[in-house]
């Protein structure tokens, strides 16, 4: 098999280093990537993410490993204060249904399946390998009331009026996967957050939250209430890969408290290791700032990639795919206008060279392969640079050299070389995915229109109602306003026109 003289390897929080990676025994390689919480649309920093988890089972296949990946739908609102172990707060999901653009949903499962929706077709649209598994919390949460009665069962959690808790000093390893050992310090973490009186220790956080008004809500031994977030992973990843399985996956963010939670209820219900890698991609910026659903600051892929009448900016989900990719996991990405740029240059870059390739494989102009030996060094070096802690820069300037090679030939590519040519692309496509074009980019919700360009045209029609009563304070405030969304207004001969600000 190509390639399966190399070693992966990658950077495991446990145990800060940089390992060698392989499956146990003759198991396929089990993955399991933290998925989104569903009460908006994923925003392109977890993508950034979900495409370490992608990469990480592309190379693996290109080893010839059989992989086994689940990452699952958090459909269930957790709360806003989630950075806090013991997951007090406000429910995402409700707060979402009660927004402006929440209030077009019935009711708080058809908000969740909407983005839920949204969400699968932007990871087809930027052509992210389809899991095995995409389990869905709402509907694991028998499983996780038994793990919960387990845990009470066996005194590593503890009932209160207002929920279940871990017991966190049940569990000595707490902090082995954060570093964050120390108690005062962990206590200090939870200071604003309201907090339950009944606790026996500041550190210890919900497994489950009586809660009769809660908009979901499923009947428990503790009575009606909903689990907390970090159960539902501990459980979903479980049930599909075993109980010790081998890559944990998720944004840093996830570190802590959330992975260092599912480490705590896991191992106290096995007594072996969840995960034996994590893996933590660092946020994607925004002007320095992490892109963050919560503060607003965020691109959807949507936004970027619909064309400009639907209120996008029309950007290839190839190039994007590529911009994402292109900084090391490992490090911040700042997303910028130039970043994006380059990424949409050299994306056309290779699809001018499978145009070229397409049209050498239907003349007749015959020779040598000339590009064969060439390419399979090429992509050597690029495998080689992916399996080193997924060195993407490298590995994209190490693929772009067989971009040149192609081009380089211009119309004179023979057909020889052009299967060459299609194979090393393929090879390529199949490993980083952005050659060729997503079979299914983002349908149902073209169709469907985007809450967001509903609310502008909703508010453009009001204004030029307020304008056609000569109420033009009335048209300045709602044009304000819609600056205020990012959107630009312009009055034209035509008619009023719109667009969101433009990014490139
Ligand atoms: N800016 C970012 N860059 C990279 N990964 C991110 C970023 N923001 C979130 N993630 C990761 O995306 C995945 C899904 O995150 P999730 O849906 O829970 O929401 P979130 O975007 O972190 O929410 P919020 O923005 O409200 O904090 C997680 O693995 C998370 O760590
Ligand atoms: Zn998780």
């Amino acid at each position: 098999m190509e390639g399966s003289s190399k070693t992966l390897r990658l950077y495991n929080t446990l145990t800060r280093s940089i390992e060698p990676i392989y499956p146990l025994e003759r198991n396929p390689l089990r993955l399991y990537a933290c998925g989104p919480t569903v009460y908006t649309y994923a925003h392109i920093g977890n993508f950034r993410s979900f495409l370490t988890a992608d990469l990480i089972v592309r190379v693996a296949q290109a080893l010839g490993w059989q992989t086994v990946y689940v990452c699952n739908v958090t459909d269930v609102g957790h709360l806003t204060v989630d950075d806090y172990a013991d997951a007090s707060g406000q429910d995402k999901l409700e707060r979402a249904l009660r927004s402006e653009e929440g209030r077009r949903f019935p009711n708080i499962w058809d908000l969740a399946r909407y983005y839920t929706q949204a969400f699968l077709e932007d990871w087809q649209t930027l052509k992210l390998v389809e899991p095995d598994v995409r389990p869905r919390a709402t509907e694991h949460i028998r499983q996780q009331i038994l793990a919960i009665e387990q845990l009470v069962k066996t005194g590593h959690a503890y009932e209160t009026r207002q929920g279940v808790y871990f017991h966190v000093p049940s569990f000595p390893d707490y902090g082995k996967l954060s570093g964050n050992r120390d108690p005062e310090q962990l206590a200090r973490a939870v200071r604003d957050v309201v907090q339950d009186p009944e606790k026996r220790d500041p550190r210890d956080f919900a497994l489950w939250k009586k809660d009769e008004k809660h908009l979901m809500q499923w009947y428990s031994p503790w009575g009606w209430g909903f689990p907390g977030w970090h159960i539902e992973c501990s459980v979903m990843s479980m049930e599909y890969l075993g109980e010790t399985f081998d890559l944990h996956l998720g944004g840093e963010d996830l570190i802590f408290p959330h992975h260092e939670c599912e480490i705590a209820q896991a191992e106290s219900l096995t007594g072996k290791p969840l995960a034996r890698y994590w893996v933590h991609t660092r946020f994607l910026l925004v002007e320095g700032e992490k892109m963050s659903k919560s503060k607003g600051n965020f691109f959807t892929v949507r936004e970027l990639i619909f064309p400009p009448e639907a209120g996008g900016q029309g950007i290839d989900p190839m190039a994007l795919r590529y911009a994402l990719i292109s900084g090391k996991y490992r490090e911040p990405l700042n997303f910028t206008r130039k970043h994006l740029r380059d990424s949409i240059r050299i994306v056309q870059r290779y699809q001018e060279a499978a145009r070229h390739v397409e049209a050498a494989l239907e003349s007749d102009r015959s020779g040598p392969d000339r590009l064969g030996d060439r390419l399979s060094t090429i992509y050597d070096k690029t495998l080689e640079a992916l399996c080193d802690d997924l060195n993407t820069p490298v590995a994209l300037a190490a693929a772009l050299e067989g971009v040149k090679l192609i081009l380089g030939f211009g119309d004179q590519l023979n057909r020889a070389s052009a299967e060459s040519a299609r194979r090393w692309l393929d090879q390529i496509d199949a490993l980083l995915g952005f050659v060729y074009p997503p079979e299914r980019p983002c349908a149902h919700t073209r169709r469907e229109k985007d809450p967001f360009v509903e609310k502008v045209e909703r508010l453009l029609a009001e204004r030029d109602a307020a304008r056609r009563a000569r109420d033009f304070a009335r048209a300045d405030a709602i044009r304000e306003q819609l600056l205020q969304m990012g959107v630009e207004v312009m009055d034209t001969p035509e008619g009023t026109r719109w667009r969101r600000k433009v990014l490139v």
